[in-house]
């Protein structure tokens, strides 16, 4: 891959580093200290769910995932495992405590990744109006969202406004888990929050951002391949419509984030094709495996027309990235549930709360493969730990069900989609989402369901989706 030109902001050349982490610690204390970080170096930590960890930069440039520090503001990490970078050195000022915290040298983001800037940064500017569309593949915990998330950050400090789609139901992005979104990146991104927040209820002081939501209601798109097919084709189309609007957006192109169980040639390449084909995809970035960039080389590089070729570009997993296990990432989901209606500690949101009677509302269930029955709870699969590989999972027909609601419900987030209530399964299926509502309490005798929502509106004629078994029940949002 050839190196173009850069013009990032407070950026120097990028130059090839060496290898090893300088220090490790398992732990750090708690008292205030000053790290000093090297030029192209930089600081990874590892913060629990249970632990708060403050960064401040005291001197210097720094940024983290494509976005700046600003100078002496303090940033607050807690269940995030991420990194500092530095491209001319810097001295950081750290309080609270992490689970490891160490200076890493090899650093894949001051030359793979600018590369991959700067290649997009071109792409876009010796475009005829059509920039980058852009997917990013590779196996689980190899920095692909990371990626994604710098490449955007770098596009918006370069003057650009990429388009990102989130595509992976584990985590999301400007929304609760279970559900895919696209955003245009047009203004500065955020260290703490990477997008930002999605606009709610109250005032804020992080950037808002419009998105675009879908529901995806299962763990892996390869638990129903066709429904997740048939929604890609929806989102391609609105957001084909999008890019249309308006030319800078246009020629900033997609970068297509997605979930590491499409890494599994037997029940994801044709995963894969379709997004390919449905977004136009002109740049594969496959990180992290040799056999998948290899695989999606001779996929889509045969016999192709200029206009078609698909350029598939193998990256390499950065040093940094960690895994994330179950236990993290569920509780990482249940984070998310929570501040989509309560907010965050710097700026809590007030939920309101909703009684409808069960004649009132269109309830769909949206049936889990990795959950078992619906119909009989004992006998759905409890292990949450989620651990049996994607392509083993068994797969059933139902996708969504109209149902009378139970108190199985109790706990579970539904998405209120903006079809009417009386939609066929298709439209329910691939209608965007107005907003997501969690269902406190679920009373069989007297036929009322409760629900928390951030607005105080109710909606009207509306299909609601209930992901049974995904994301997870959250027993204790509403203490
Ligand atoms: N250079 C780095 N230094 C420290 N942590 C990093 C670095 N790059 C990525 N990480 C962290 O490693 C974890 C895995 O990275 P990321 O989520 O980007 O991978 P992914 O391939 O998208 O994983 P998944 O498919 O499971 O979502 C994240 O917590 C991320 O913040």
């Amino acid at each position: 891959m050839s190196l173009p030109g850069l013009s990032l902001p407070g950026l120097g050349p990028a130059r090839a580093t060496s290898s090893t982490p300088i220090t490790g610690n398992a732990s750090a204390s708690q008292a205030p200290r000053t790290e000093t970080i090297q030029p192209q170096t930089e600081w990874r930590f590892e913060v629990a769910f249970s632990q708060r960890y403050n960064i401040k930069l005291e001197s210097g440039s720094a940024e983290l995932f494509g976005v700046e520090l600003a100078p002496k503001q303090t940033y607050t990490f807690s269940g995030f495992k991420g990194a500092v970078f530095t491209w001319q050195g810097c001295q950081l000022e750290i309080t609270g405590t992490a689970e490891s915290e160490y200076a890493g040298q090899e650093t894949e983001y001051a030359v793979e990744w600018l590369n991959v800037h700067g290649m997009l940064k071109t792409l876009r500017y010796q475009s005829r109006g059509d920039g980058p569309r852009v997917l990013v593949v590779g196996p689980d915990h190899v920095g692909k969202s990371s990626l994604v998330r710098s490449l955007a950050a770098w596009g918006v400090r370069s003057g650009d406004a990429p388009t990102v789609l989130n595509l992976d139901s584990r985590e999301g992005v400007l929304a609760p888990p279970a559900s895919f979104t696209v955003v245009t990146c047009d203004s500065s991104m955020d260290a703490e929050n990477g997008y930002g927040i999605s606009p709610m209820s109250g005032p804020t002081v992080s950037a808002v951002r419009t998105p675009l939501i879908y529901s995806f209601p299962f763990a892996s798109p390869t638990e129903k391949p066709e429904a997740f097919k048939g929604l890609v084709t929806r989102m391609a189309l609105s957001v084909t419509n999008k890019l249309e609007e308006d030319t800078a957006i246009k020629r900033s192109g997609l970068i297509i984030d997605t979930p590491g169980s499409l890494n599994d040639p037997k029940t994801s390449y044709e995963l894969i094709a379709h997004l390919v084909s449905e977004f136009s995809i002109n740049v594969v970035l496959s990180i992290g495996s040799e056999r998948l960039a290899s695989d999606l080389t001779r996929k889509f590089a045969a016999n192709k027309s200029p206009e078609e070729t698909v350029t598939v570009l193998k990256m390499t997993k950065p040093g940094g990235a960690v895994e994330r296990d179950n236990a993290f990432m569920k509780q990482l989901r249940t984070q998310q549930t929570r501040q989509y209606f309560f907010g965050s500690s710097k700026e809590s949101l007030n939920p309101h709360s909703h009684t409808f009677g069960f004649n009132d509302l269109d309830i769909y269930r949206a049936k889990s493969a990795s959950m078992g029955d619906a119909d009989n709870p004992e006998a759905a699969d409890d292990d949450d730990d989620y651990d049996v590989p994607y392509a083993n999972k068994p797969t059933s027909n139902a996708t969504f069900e109209r149902i009378t609601p139970s108190t199985t419900m109790t706990g579970g987030l539904v998405a209120i989609k903006f079809c009417p209530g009386d939609s066929d399964e298709q439209t329910v299926r691939d209608s965007a989402v107005m907003g997501f509502v969690y269902v406190s309490d679920v009373n069989e005798t007297k036929k009322i369901v409760r629900f928390l929502a951030p607005h105080p509106q109710k909606w009207k004629d509306r299909a609601l989706v209930w992901g049974y078994g995904w994301p997870e029940a959250v027993a204790d949002l509403v203490v």
